[in-house]
């Protein structure tokens, strides 16, 4: 495998002096789709935030590890290089496209900015790259979509906005929290595709957040399982698909009916994640695991393994 593009090394990410993220380790190469599942409040999302230096200090922050993109910890660029770095290098799309949407220009426009400053394009260039970009996002009449501001598009159109401006400046890692979640499941289809099949064209690497299984067995190389602020499981997806050693993953994977259809959403394993500060001293998963022995209770288990990394006393 070739050198990670961004390497993840034992972030903690804390709120009010609770840790909520602690340990957790991922990189990703040039190219590849990693996917990061786990329930709401494992700690996803605030994951993805920090490496954008997004999250909402002073409310919470990082305070441990490194955050290596093409060599450099990001943590310790200033904020200008970070701002640089956000435009053209790294983008991210969110569920709520109203938070990266500018709600006084039209998409065109928006488009265009991003067209004209990072690939250098000419005004008239610009304008038909953004109108064949919404038509790759499946945007109906692209030309005519340009000149609407957010407002005059439906949720779903707004959506594939969101995802074509992000994509408008030829991002090397794109950090997608959601991303369709909100889409039906044609749509959602073209747009994976679409993601897809530019990490395979360009190199772009994606940081695919989401809780449909059936979209990371579809699309993912790799996928790490986060539970109560930790990845406890890490694997190549098909082997993690086929054998779940993490007794949580196999919870998971088990209450899907059809297990890997396209669509399938995470049902619940009976029981609630702890929220950070609540958290059981051992494995945070014990209290709802049906294969818990005393070990579980007490002590945290190490994320153990090579290609197949698991954080489980009594694995599968
Ligand atoms: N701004 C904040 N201030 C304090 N705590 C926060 C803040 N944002 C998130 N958290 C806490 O961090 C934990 C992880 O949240 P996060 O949103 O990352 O979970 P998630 O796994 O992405 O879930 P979801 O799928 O619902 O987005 C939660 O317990 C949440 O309460």
């Amino acid at each position: 495998m070739s050198d990670p593009l961004l390497s993840i090394e034992d972030l903690q990410i804390s709120a009010g002096g609770k840790a909520v993220v602690e340990e957790v380790n991922l990189s990703i190469a040039p190219g590849e789709m990693v996917g990061l599942v786990g329930e709401s409040g494992c700690g996803k999302s605030v994951t993805a935030l920090s490496v954008l230096r997004l999250l909402a200090e002073p409310q919470i922050g990082v305070t441990g590890g490194r955050l290596i993109y093409d060599g450099t910890d990001l943590r310790t660029l200033p904020e200008k290089r970070m701002e640089a770095i956000r435009g053209d290098e790294i983008a991210m799309i969110f569920q709520e496209p109203m938070t990266s949407l500018n709600p006084v220009f039209t998409i065109g426009a928006q488009m265009a900015e991003s067209l004209r400053l990072h690939r250098r394009l000419s005004a008239r260039a610009a304008r038909d790259e953004a109108g064949a970009l919404l038509a790759r996002v499946g945007i109906p009449a692209p030309q005519a979509a340009l000149d609407r501001y957010p407002h005059e598009m439906s949720g779903g159109q707004r959506q594939r906005a969101m995802i074509a401006i992000a994509l408008a400046c030829g991002p090397r890692l794109l950090v997608a929290d959601e991303p369709t979640t909100a889409l039906d499941v044609t749509v959602q289809a073209q747009i994976l595709d679409l993601l897809d099949g530019l990490r395979r064209e360009t190199g772009m690497a994606v940081l695919l957040i989401t809780h449909d299984l059936g979209v990371v067995s579809q699309y993912c190389d790799r996928v790490a399982v986060m539970y109560g602020g930790r990845i406890v499981e890490e694997a190549a997806a098909e082997t993690l698909f086929a054998a779940p050693r993490h007794r949580y993953t196999e919870a998971l994977l088990a209450t899907i009916p059809a297990a890997n259809a396209p669509g399938a959403k995470l049902p619940a394993i009976p029981g609630l994640v702890p929220p950070p500060g609540q958290r059981p001293p051992g494995c945070a998963f014990a209290p709802r695991c049906r294969h818990v022995i005393e070990r579980c209770r007490t002590e945290m288990p190490p994320l153990d393994g090579d290609a197949h990394k698991a954080r489980c006393w009594n694995p599968a």
